[in-house]
């Protein structure tokens, strides 16, 4: 039967690593056809269109006027798009929604430019998963790249993490913003795997709360939910009183924990080991620069964090002139 699927009409690259097949309980997905080395590129996309509007004000006639557009060929393909699989779509809207990923526009556009909106073929054909083995980093281009975060082998299935921070939520919160029940290793309950995985996103969403001072969407924690529970580390936190010390031990924690997780991607590297060697670089207590030093020179996450635990507690001379400078970079008074 699914050999007259209509997905079989979409055209994948005869070079690429995957095939698309069903995907059992996740409608069809992208399979490995061969090995995928860790970093290697999976599928470079461009969009069939693009919609310049945020995604709640896309409407059906906007999605008319893309399709027009396209060649008679490009609108075959369009139709060979299904729900999860199964059903056309009813609506053009609900089409667009499951098949479009945001682009950014930040690195070329203007502050003020709308968001736009891309309609992809093939990548979203690509299941999620909480703990994904390939990513499709945001680079302000319309042509999407996904990578391979891990090896992956012959036969596996190819998934991406559908939302950007669920690194920082439990099972629970995952599953409300999916509207779907994933399976993967994070979310089969009943094992020590997806307790410890609770725990682990819990305590990522504590560290970064106690550094930036904001939980996830920007705001300080109300106390329907508490994330800090300790009203005087809380205030640390919201006062960007947190010492040094205690800054980079809270970073490279969540790093380790990203690890433990599953999580910690070179991407994912890139984007958080500048912080830390910046923060290292920031102390100047003599004994404290020297351990900060030997933390940075550590091969692996684990040593990096027993080696900066040996500033637990310690104060430093630059604790003070970094808390006024956050302040003020966060447009606060000086004094808290
Ligand atoms: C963008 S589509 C992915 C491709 C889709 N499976 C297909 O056959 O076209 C997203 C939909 O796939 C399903 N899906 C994706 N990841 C899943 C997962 N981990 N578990 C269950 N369903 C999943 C959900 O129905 C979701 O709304």
């Amino acid at each position: 039967m699914s050999q007259n699927h209509p997905y079989r009409g979409l055209q994948v690259p005869s070079d690429a690593p995957f095939e698309l097949k069903p995907s059992p309980g996740k409608g069809w997905g992208a399979f490995a056809t061969r090995r995928i080395g860790k970093g290697a590129m999976i599928l470079k996309e461009k969009p069939l269109f693009i919609i310049r509007k945020p995604h709640e004000e896309i409407m059906e006639e906007d999605v008319w006027i893309a399709i027009q557009q396209l060649a008679p060929s490009e609108k075959e393909q369009f139709l060979c798009l299904r729900d999860n699989a199964s059903k056309p779509f009813i609506q053009m809207t609900e089409a667009c929604a499951e098949n479009s990923f945001a682009i950014s526009n930040s690195t070329r556009g203007q502050v003020n430019d709308p968001p736009i909106h891309g309609l992809f073929l093939l990548h979203s054909r690509f299941n999620h998963s909480c703990i994904p083995n390939s990513k499709i980093p945001t680079s302000g281009e319309e042509i999407i790249t996904s990578f391979a975060t891990r090896d992956i082998v012959a036969g596996e299935e190819i998934t991406f993490c559908y939302n950007t921070d669920f690194e920082c939520r439990t099972r629970h919160d995952r599953h409300q913003a999916l509207r779907f029940v994933c399976d993967c290793k994070a979310c089969l309950t009943g094992t020590l795997f997806q307790q410890l995985s609770d725990m682990r996103r819990r305590l990522i969403r504590g560290l970064q709360y106690l550094t930036l001072g904001v939980d996830l969407n920007g705001q300080r924690q109300g106390s329907a939910s508490p994330i800090i529970v300790d009203s005087q580390l809380k205030k640390a936190a919201e006062d960007f009183s947190i010492p040094l010390s205690a800054r980079l031990i809270y970073n490279i924690l969540a790093v380790y924990l990203l690890e433990e997780e599953g999580l910690l991607d070179d991407f994912m590297i890139e984007r958080l080991n500048p912080g830390i060697l910046q923060i290292a670089a920031l102390f100047e207590t003599e004994s404290n620069t020297r351990i900060a030093r030997l933390v940075t020179v550590q091969k692996t996450w684990l040593d990096k964090l027993n080696m900066a635990f040996r500033l637990y507690r310690r104060a430093d001379v630059a604790d003070h002139a970094i808390t006024l400078r956050l302040r003020m970079l966060r447009g606060l008074s000086v004094t808290p």
